[in-house]
């Protein structure tokens, strides 16, 4: 898998050498590219911004840089086999399943807004070259897009095959289908008493079935308190 990041923040990839990705990007498994979208600028500010057409408050990114950019990085070809991922306020919903997806693809390319946002005409030409999604990683503003795509990099890049050691651990995730789609049950090691708090005594007791029971029911008790959203009626009737 091929990583490339557009940004004018590109050193906020840096991070990317380290911990579980450096050993991915070590393995081959995974290849990672920072480029630095100043590098597609003419003038001697290296101007990417601009004021907004029709006014309103700050500034919005200038689509030729972009447009450059993409020539040299990707192509002047379309090919829907790359995939394109703007982050954005605006952008649909980013879930295990958009994570899930996009774990399979050969090539990802992540372009980085600042500013208000990107000129709208870099994402309809996106759109009409490779594969595009506009993902939102939740209802909040962040200054730019790079926290978001490193986010995404990591929901995706755990789910390639070969990458986790524990691939079981993947399986009874929350959110996955191992789960139902309920949130994880809480966890616990040792010591079996610690400050006054003890580890729930089934969970000590190596009885299997009771232990997957208990579980479950804190599964259902945990998504019904605090994501009453996931629990759909058949899935609480399931329950
Ligand atoms: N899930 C999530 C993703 C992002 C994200 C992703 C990418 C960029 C690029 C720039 N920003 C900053 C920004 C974007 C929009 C506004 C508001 N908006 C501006 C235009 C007029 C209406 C109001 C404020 C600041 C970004 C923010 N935030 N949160």
């Amino acid at each position: 898998m091929r990583l490339d990041y557009l940004s004018i923040f590109p050193g906020y990839f840096d991070v990317l050498g380290i911990s579980l990705l450096g050993k991915a990007a070590v393995n081959g498994l995974v290849d990672v590219y920072a480029h630095d979208l100043r590098d597609w600028t003419h003038d001697r500010h290296r101007t990417v911004d601009d004021t907004p057409c029709g006014g309103g408050a700050g500034m919005v990114m200038k689509p030729d840089p972009w447009g450059e950019a993409f020539d040299e990085i990707i192509g002047t070809e379309p090919d829907p086999s790359v995939h394109v991922v703007f982050p954005s306020p605006s952008g649909e919903p980013f879930t295990q399943s958009v994570a899930h997806d996009l774990s399979s693809v050969e090539r990802i390319v992540f372009c980085c807004g600042r500013y208000e946002g990107i000129d709208h005409r870099v994402i309809d030409y996106a759109r009409s070259m490779w594969t595009v999604h506009e993902v939102s990683l939740g209802d909040y503003v962040l200054n730019g897009g790079e926290v978001a795509a490193l986010a995404i990099t990591e929901a995706v890049v755990r789910l390639v095959p070969g990458f986790m050691g524990n691939p079981q651990s993947l399986a009874e995730e929350s959110f996955s289908a191992g789960q139902d789609g309920l949130l994880e049950y809480p966890l616990f090691t040792r010591p079996v008493s610690w400050r006054g708090l003890d580890v729930p005594e089934v969970l000590m007791s190596g009885h299997h079935g009771r232990i997957a029971k208990w579980r479950r029911d804190e599964s259902i008790r945990l998504t019904r308190e605090r994501r009453p959203d996931l629990t759909d009626s058949d899935v609480s009737a399931r329950h």
